[in-house]
């Protein structure tokens, strides 16, 4: 048998697991759990402790046909315009109930595309974050940044307001693959972006790329990757393609019939992953590559990756603030989502309440498992020891899960008495290894395919 047929044998090609950005993840969040106990984990929070914010900005120009982020196309600033005066009274709701002296550790803009917002819109929202919540002397900032919607007025304005970090959408630079998901990016746009981004002293660089795409091919992958070894980034993402029509409607312009099947899929993963290894990429986690000065990498080392809504990260605020629609709080007690249609989120808001509408309370068996699979998910390794010194004993009633794993899995997986390992061959099932620590994996999420 080949090692993919290995693989294959042990349901790598019929999982549905989810990709743990969160434990318990989006699906199991209740109804039950809303602004009443967002407003109560606010006040009570340790103005001693920098907190992250996330801020979501549900706008594009261009709506790509495979995206499954939430966002809604706009061809003018009029919505986006209203949508920052909402995040305005939402940051106003949020500084009566925060403690005094608390501080922000990192910033990040995602969505959508923060880059719609125009110079003066930038600095509005940025300066409205910083009125409530003030950066601490180290802090980050980060932005998710549309080469094909960004230009270098756009970039002075983040730049000024502190933006060290960028995150920049590719996918992939073949023009049948860009039209195939109707999302047209020359490689010259791209790098115009890098190079500003660059000049105006952003020295940290995030390019995402998509494997399994239609009409992805190797030969168009390994051009792909070529192109990106010249822009030259620090950080290198690469999600396999979630297809997922019943979740976001616009991927049922996909044509279905130009999708790579799942074996060609794990090629494209394994060619890509061993192009960025030979150009000097430490693989992190299941689908991150960083060069060895980066942090990321520095944070993998020393067992200080941390996995959050966004990915990975060596961040490592325990709590995340969220804003905006759809946007996830990870407060001390429990997560928080915000209503994810942009006109409920600001019904919510101009009704003076904040807008959190579903979430979950941990239970301590929760923040055990979470952190069982977020070891899994950052390091390959469950470190026994370590779980047992944070969570007593209840730690040891996962031993019968180590086990059953280490019987599944055979050659894939070692376990001894400090730790379960996921062995080099074994790194695509970390996600389905993962899922047998989860206790809600019946709970009726449909999710994409776990290679
Ligand atoms: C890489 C960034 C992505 C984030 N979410 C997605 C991508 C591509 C898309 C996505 N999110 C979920 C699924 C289905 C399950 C799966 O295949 O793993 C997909 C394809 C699950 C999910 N994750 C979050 C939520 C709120 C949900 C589903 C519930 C829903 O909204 O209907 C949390 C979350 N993930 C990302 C973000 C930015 C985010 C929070 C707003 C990243
Ligand atoms: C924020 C990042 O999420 C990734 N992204 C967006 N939609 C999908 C999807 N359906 N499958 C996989 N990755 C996706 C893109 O790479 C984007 O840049
Ligand atoms: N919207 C930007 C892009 O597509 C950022 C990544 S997707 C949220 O390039
Ligand atoms: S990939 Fe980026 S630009 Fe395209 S629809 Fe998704 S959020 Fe918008």
């Amino acid at each position: 048998m080949t090692q993919m047929q290995r693989l294959e044998s042990l349901g790598l090609f019929d999982a549905r697991v989810p990709r743990y950005t969160s434990y318990p993840t989006a699906p199991v969040f209740s109804t039950d759990t809303g602004s009443p106990f967002q407003t109560e984990q606010l006040s009570n929070l340790d103005p001693a402790q920098p907190v992250s914010v996330y801020v979501h900005i549900p706008f594009c120009e261009r709506l790509c046909w495979f995206c499954a982020c939430r966002t809604q196309g706009t061809k003018t600033l009029s919505p986006v315009e209203s949508y920052l005066e909402t995040l305005e009274a939402e940051l106003a709701l949020i500084r009566s109930i925060l403690p005094r002296g608390l501080r922000m550790g990192r910033l990040h803009w995602g969505g959508g595309t923060p880059t719609i917002l125009p110079p003066q819109m930038i600095h509005r929202l940025a300066q409205a974050v910083k009125s409530v919540i003030p950066p601490s002397e180290d802090w980050e900032f980060s932005v998710e940044i549309d080469p094909t919607m960004v230009d270098r007025d756009k970039i002075a304005a983040l730049a000024a307001e502190g933006m060290n970090r960028a995150s920049i959408g590719i996918q992939d630079f073949d023009p049948l693959v860009q039209a195939s998901i109707g999302r047209i990016q020359p490689f010259d746009v791209t790098r115009d972006c890098v190079n500003d981004l660059r000049e105006a002293g952003v020295n940290s660089l995030n390019t995402d790329l998509v494997y399994g795409l239609p009409h992805q091919t190797e030969a168009r992958l390994i051009d792909t990757v070529d192109k990106v070894r010249i822009l030259a980034p620090d950080r290198i993402a690469l999600f396999g393609y979630a297809h997922v029509p019943w979740m976001s409607k616009r991927q049922k312009l996909i044509d279905e019939t130009a999708l790579p099947d799942e074996r060609a899929r794990y090629r494209l993963a394994e060619t890509a992953a061993s192009l960025f290894s030979e150009s000097g990429f430490t693989p992190i986690g299941i689908d991150h590559f960083a060069r060895p000065a980066d942090e990321l990498c520095q944070a993998a080392w020393s067992g200080r990756l941390r996995r959050n809504f966004q990915g990975y990260t060596a961040d490592h605020c325990p709590v995340l603030i969220g804003l905006g629609a759809s946007s996830i709080s990870r407060l001390p007690g429990g997560y928080v989502q915000n209503a994810p249609a942009t006109a409920a989120y600001t019904q919510r808001i101009d009704a003076g309440k904040l807008a959190g509408s579903r979430g979950h309370v941990f239970s301590p068996e929760d923040l055990l498992r979470a952190r069982a699979i977020e070891m899994l998910m950052c390091d390959m390794t469950l470190n026994i020891p370590a779980l047992e010194a944070e969570f007593g004993p209840p730690a040891a009633g996962l031993a019968p899960i180590h086990r059953q794993i280490a019987n599944r899995f055979g050659a894939f997986v070692d376990l001894g008495d400090n730790a379960l390992s996921i062995r080099r061959s074994g790194r695509p099932l970390t996600r389905i290894i993962a899922s047998a620590y989860d206790a809600y994996s019946e709970a009726g999420a449909h999710y994409s395919q776990a290679s």
